[in-house]
């Protein structure tokens, strides 16, 4: 078929899902990627306990590492009181693309910036005037989850107290992050057991908070 999967999963969403309202695009995502074509979306379940971070740490600045289609964008940006802002890096211009329509169709503002983390992350200061992140989702290539959050942490964006979350510890797996996490004294990290997306595979969060 010539369209890409997040392009079929885009014309899903508008068809389906009623524009302005966030719940039922991700109702719309979930219902095409469990019936019709897997995508490697956080997906309902792990998306509550993606909810249940949010609310609990309130947080005003926010950074989203792996947009892919939007749909934890959207999930984040739905809980996040008016005036916070949230910025996803996506270094895939077309996955880019169908993520601004699949957020725009939930009627919600965010900042996607296209390009790698590792030229990203050493800008975000000056470029966007930020201090710190209060709240972290990684969710990108497996591999890049330690190298990134070291970047993080150089660069000078977390305080203590942030929060940091990360999708698929367990499948496909993050095995050198989960350990620098688990043994660094400088995070208090936390496991959420749970499934992969639209799958009966296990997988699980990882959430740390930074100390200092
Ligand atoms: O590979 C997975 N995810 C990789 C996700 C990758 C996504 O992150 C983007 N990215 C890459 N670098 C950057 C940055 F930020 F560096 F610029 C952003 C890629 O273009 C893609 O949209 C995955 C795989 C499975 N699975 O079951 O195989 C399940 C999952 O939930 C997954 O997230
Ligand atoms: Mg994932």
């Amino acid at each position: 078929s010539g369209t890409s999967r997040p392009v079929r999963i885009l014309h899903h969403v508008q068809k389906v899902a009623q524009y302005g309202d966030a719940q039922s695009v991700l109702s719309a995502v979930d219902s095409y990627c469990s019936k019709i074509e897997w995508a490697m979306n956080v997906g309902d379940l792990k998306g509550q306990i993606l909810d249940a971070v949010v609310l609990e740490t309130r947080p005003h600045y926010v950074l989203e590492l792996g947009t892919y289609c939007g749909y934890s964008t959207v999930r984040i940006a739905r809980l996040l009181p008016p005036g916070a802002r949230l910025f996803s890096i996506e270094m895939n211009p077309q996955y880019a693309q169908v993520a601004r329509e699949i957020i725009q169709h939930a009627g919600l503002d965010v900042d996607i910036l296209v390009g790698c983390t590792s030229d990203l992350i050493p800008q975000l200061k000056k470029k966007l005037d930020i201090e710190k992140f209060d709240f972290v989702f990684i969710d990108h290539w497996k591999v890049s989850y330690l190298r990134d959050t070291k970047l993080l942490e150089e660069c000078d964006l977390l305080r203590p107290g942030s929060v940091l979350l990360a999708d698929n510890v367990t499948c496909p797996g993050a095995p050198d992050y989960l350990h620098y996490m688990r043994t660094s004294p400088r995070y208090e990290s936390q496991y959420f057991p749970s499934r992969l997306e639209y799958l009966q595979v296990e997988d699980g969060m990882e959430k740390s908070v930074f100390l200092a």
